[in-house]
């Protein structure tokens, strides 16, 4: 989906990051708000979608099934629903784009309905795996023709009543709980998730908003038992989506890294699955304000006033790794300025997202001068204490925008330029990203 000549950038900062910014709708919570307003019966009116390359991916998927889904001019989008059940058979195949979430979610949908959908994606995509949510979605009764080792294109034939199925999560992964509970919504009696170590909640919270019976109890282990009643019935919702904290690590760990910085942030989703970032740079020193904590759409939200800080190197406890998954390339950028070690892991999987980010981020941060050990499941940092890097690499995104947007921010206190190959993939999820970075004072070349 990115412009097919690459977009070669290097970022600098010539003094302190000053300014207020807003970063655009959080992406989890806009393929939710598509894929749950196409399925309620009337008018759901969105305002803050991100309109990013992965959420437009969503969009086109669900008209392509039957969703009439607008833009207006003042950018709020208006979807009209099929209902639960009442997804359409698509035309052609589902292009994903580089969208592990719209993937799993919608194999999650099409899995109980009686058609049949083909997805496709980019070279990244292409090599994720997607066996995790064929197995659960097997178990219901969905039929797969997949590429070798699972993975895209691959076919999809749903079946319709489907089987509801009890399911232990064996990966954390939202995306993974998040298919199975879709598949529920279509399939009579109760679908149950149960999921060891909690991950992101915007699905449950969705869900109960649009109406359907979803109750979350725990076991006698603390596991999070997720059962949502089937054949759900959605109603319109109106919904404004928060900004994305995972958008908002970036600029944020620039203002820590670069001397002299305070930036606000405002209206970033707080919600304590996805928070796990702002307590581990706390715990590193960080000084980090949450101002004017609010709920925006059923998720808290606050304003960040984040100040330039000295951080010092820490073992970050393996168990916060899936409340921040996204975040740790840019963590890896912190920790390689910080004083002392930085130690993470139980960052598995990291190394199936858009990139292998472990090995990614070791490399270019090596490139630049950085002291990193990979291991197998995370990796260890020495950082400089605050001195800058050496720089004067180029580094290759690997279609992946989380590497992108880590380099560019590493760039600000590198002594010498950090090219990033191609910055275009940053289109899937922080469109804005140059324009809201050169305002607070870096330069972009
Ligand atoms: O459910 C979601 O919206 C997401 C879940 C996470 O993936 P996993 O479920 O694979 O951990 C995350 O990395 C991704 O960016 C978005
Ligand atoms: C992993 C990510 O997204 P997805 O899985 O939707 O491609 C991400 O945005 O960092």
């Amino acid at each position: 989906m990115h412009a097919a000549a690459p977009s070669p950038s290097s970022f600098s900062a010539p003094g302190a990051l000053r300014g207020r910014i807003r970063v655009p709708g959080d992406k989890s919570i806009s393929h939710r708000s598509l894929m749950l307003s196409a399925l309620a019966v009337g008018e759901s009116r969105v305002s803050g979608l991100l309109e990013g390359e992965d959420v437009l991916a969503t969009a086109a998927a669900m008209r392509a099934m039957g969703a009439d889904i607008v833009r207006g001019d003042d950018g709020l989008w208006r979807i009209h629903g099929v209902g639960v059940g009442g997804l359409l058979q698509p035309g052609q195949a589902l292009d994903m784009g580089n969208s592990g979430t719209s993937t799993r979610l919608l194999m999650g949908l099409v899995a109980s309905h009686p058609i049949t959908a083909t997805f496709i994606g980019d070279a990244s995509l292409s090599k994720r795996p997607m066996g995790r949510v064929i197995e659960p979605l097997g178990l219901m009764g969905a039929e797969f023709t997949a590429s070798p080792g699972g993975r895209l294109p691959l076919m999809v034939r749903g079946l319709c009543p489907a089987v509801p199925l009890e399911y232990r999560l064996p990966v954390a992964s939202a995306q993974v709980k998040s298919a199975i509970l879709l598949a529920g919504l279509n399939t009579p009696g109760t679908t149950r998730v149960i999921e060891p170590v909690p991950t992101r909640d915007h699905s449950e919270r969705m869900l109960r908003g649009f109406g359907a019976a979803l109750e979350v109890t725990e076991d006698d282990d603390g596991a999070r038992i997720i059962a949502l009643t089937g054949e759900a019935e959605l109603r319109p919702q109106a919904i404004t989506v928060p900004g994305d904290p995972s958008s908002a690590a970036f600029p944020l760990v620039a203002a820590l890294l670069v001397p002299g910085s305070d930036v606000v942030i405002e209206n970033v989703g707080i919600n304590e699955t996805r928070a796990g970032l702002i307590g581990v740079l706390r715990e590193m020193g960080a000084d980090i304000a949450l101002l004017h904590e609010r709920v925006v759409g059923g998720e808290p939200v606050a304003d960040l006033h984040v100040r330039h800080s000295p951080l010092s190197g820490i073992e970050v406890p393996p168990s916060v790794a899936p409340s921040m998954i996204d975040e740790f390339p840019i963590l890896f950028v912190a920790s390689a300025l910080a004083s002392g070690r930085t130690v993470m892991r139980g960052l598995d999987e990291l190394r199936v997202k858009e990139s292998d980010r472990i090995a990614v981020m070791a490399e270019g941060l090596s490139a630049i001068g950085a002291r990193v050990e990979e291991l197998p499941d995370g990796m260890v940092i020495e950082g400089t204490g605050g001195d800058p890097l050496a720089g004067g690499a180029t580094i290759a995104a690997n279609l992946d925008h989380r590497i992108a947007m880590s380099f560019a921010v590493a760039g600000l206190v590198s002594r010498q330029p950090v090219i990033v190959d191609d910055m275009a993939p940053v289109a899937t999820s922080f469109p804005q990203f140059t324009t809201l970075m050169t305002s607070l004072g870096a330069e972009a070349a």
